[in-house]
């Protein structure tokens, strides 16, 4: 049998509640059971059709492998030069997701292990916990998405609000077992004159929990991670769930 979600017993969100409360985040280590974290690793690695998510000249492309490919070296190359040319204040990315909630709202399971971390997030055992964590009663429905950054993978500085999507919160779970700091890919805090007000490097098992809106970006994935890639599942708590979808 495959091992279920659970955060780990030694977890206790009332300790917890007093750093969230002064700086708006806090990362927690060792968050899941080990077994279900590293079972997620295997998942993520072994068995997940990714799409290619860009935001580039413009334009959001979400593409499956097979139209990734077709897209062809022409194309890339005229994305890559409308990139160039937009400046450097424009909200980019460049990454593969897994969009597990799409999935799940519309009512077409596929049998992924993020689908039961996805009912898990969507429980009374976490929604109370993270309520209880921030002090917010209101958090009613958590979307999610696995996503992979490889070598040059990045997202650029954002602020997680999004128009009608009534999120509270952001969460990042980190499913990568060996990462270093100096292989990029960090998950960054940046405070209003610009500076890093903190860092969290993808430590594996580790959830990453943030008010909304808070500005933020993922770093580039360096030369130095080699084929390692960036293993998460990140999403919102919302103050209620899309219409039509009961979890
Ligand atoms: O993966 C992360 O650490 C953060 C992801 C994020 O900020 C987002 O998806 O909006
Ligand atoms: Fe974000």
């Amino acid at each position: 049998m495959a091992p279920r979600p659970s955060l780990a017993s030694h977890l206790k969100a009332r300790d917890l509640a007093p750093v969230f409360a002064r700086h708006g985040r806090v990362h927690i280590p060792g968050a899941f059971d080990d077994a279900f974290a590293r079972h997620m690793h295997q998942a993520l690695s072994e068995a997940t059709p990714w799409r290619r998510s860009l935001a580039v000249g413009g334009r959001y492309l979400d593409l499956g492998e097979e139209e990734f490919a077709a897209l062809g070296p022409d194309n890339l190359a005229a994305l890559e030069k409308a990139s160039r040319e937009e400046g450097h204040n424009a909200f980019r990315y460049a990454f593969d997701a897994y969009r597990v909630s799409d999935h799940m709202e519309a009512g077409q399971p596929r049998g992924h292990a993020a689908e039961d971390l996805w009912r898990f997030v969507n429980s009374d055992a976490f929604l109370g916990f993270i309520r209880e964590l921030t002090g917010e009663p209101a958090c009613a429905y958590a979307d999610a998405q696995g996503t992979r950054y490889r070598k040059g993978d990045f997202l650029s500085a954002h602020d997680d609000k999004a128009e009608g999507k009534d999120r509270l919160f952001a969460f990042v779970m980190n499913f990568t077992p060996i990462w270093r700091a100096d292989w990029g890919g960090l998950l960054l805090f940046l405070d209003a004159d610009g500076h890093v007000a903190e860092g969290y490097t993808p430590a594996f098992n580790a959830l990453n929990l943030f008010r909304v809106p808070q500005k933020h970006a993922v770093t580039q994935v360096t030369d130095l991670a080699g084929a390692a890639c960036r293993y998460a599942v990140t999403g919102w708590i919302r103050s209620r769930p899309p219409e039509g979808v009961s979890p």
